[in-house]
């Protein structure tokens, strides 16, 4: 079930509006967030996964909606964001942190510990299990983090830039994890980078501005890069396709 927002508005002070009266529903499958620095990506997600509320209008899936504090608990359980920082708990293991953050939804003790190996296989760190997160490096941090998100069955997930610092053999691991994971969990993942867009993702949209300038099929937004464009940067072409003339401030 997609994460909707109703003619939400949203603004880090009085003044600024970051979203204003949006009305939009995530598609479901892989999806792709793209848009330049400052867009509102974040901000979007993060009203999405109920850590912001909105201004005004509301943010649902199907009948809960985040403003009701009733709501909050089984919103968050069905609903699993990863910010773009990653905060672990000082002195636990790979699997402890993940185990914990299964328990802090909810599941049992011995619950947790099974998801949190079954999560770290999905992301390819069962090697990593019993380091300590200060041995690890960035790329595997976030898929830590990706891991913590899988660990309590959410339904959607929302991923904050979680291949920032990852090398490019790690991208291509966590691609192939995000494609793996394609019909299982609604997954929306915000991002700069626009490899393997075919291979991980169904749709793409595009923010603009805290507003939502392109949204469609991975097909439609390449068929936007021009005719005559190289294989290898069809998906960048696209993007400035998609962008080119808009212009990138809030207003
Ligand atoms: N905590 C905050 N306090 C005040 N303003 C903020 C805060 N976080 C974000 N903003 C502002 O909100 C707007 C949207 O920021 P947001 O982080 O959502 O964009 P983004 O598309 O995720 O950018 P990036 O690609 O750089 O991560 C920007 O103008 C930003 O300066």
């Amino acid at each position: 079930m997609p994460i909707q927002y109703v003619n939400c508005s949203f603004g880090y002070s009085r003044r600024g509006a970051v979203l204003s009266s949006l009305d939009f529903t995530f598609p479901s499958g892989n999806t792709v967030l793209l848009g330049p620095n400052g867009a509102g990506k974040s901000t979007l997600l993060k009203i999405g996964s109920s850590a912001l509320l909105p201004r005004k209008g509301s943010v649902r899936l199907g009948e809960l909606d985040t403003r009701s504090r009733r709501d909050r608990g089984p919103y968050r359980r069905r609903v699993a964001w990863m910010p773009q920082n990653i905060d672990c708990v000082p002195g636990l293991r790979v699997v402890e942190q993940v185990a914990y953050a299964g328990w802090l939804k909810g599941l049992g003790k011995d619950a947790a510990a099974e998801k949190a190996s079954w999560a770290l296989a999905q992301v390819d760190l069962t090697h990593q299990a019993d380091s300590r997160v200060s041995e690890l490096s960035g790329g595997q941090l976030r898929r830590v983090g990706v891991a913590r998100a899988l660990v309590h069955d959410a339904e959607v997930l929302l991923l904050d830039e979680p291949t920032a610092g990852m090398d490019p053999r790690q991208r291509r691991v966590f691609h192939k994890v995000l494609g793996g994971l394609r019909g299982r969990i609604d997954i929306v993942l915000s991002t700069h980078d626009v490899a393997d867009l075919e291979t991980t993702y169904d749709s793409v949209v595009v923010m603009l501005g805290g507003r939502i300038h392109f949204r469609g099929d991975v097909s439609e937004f390449l068929e936007k890069a021009p005719p005559e464009t190289p294989a290898g940067r069809v998906a960048e072409a696209a993007y400035h396709g998609v962008t080119e003339g808009a212009s990138p401030c809030l207003s």
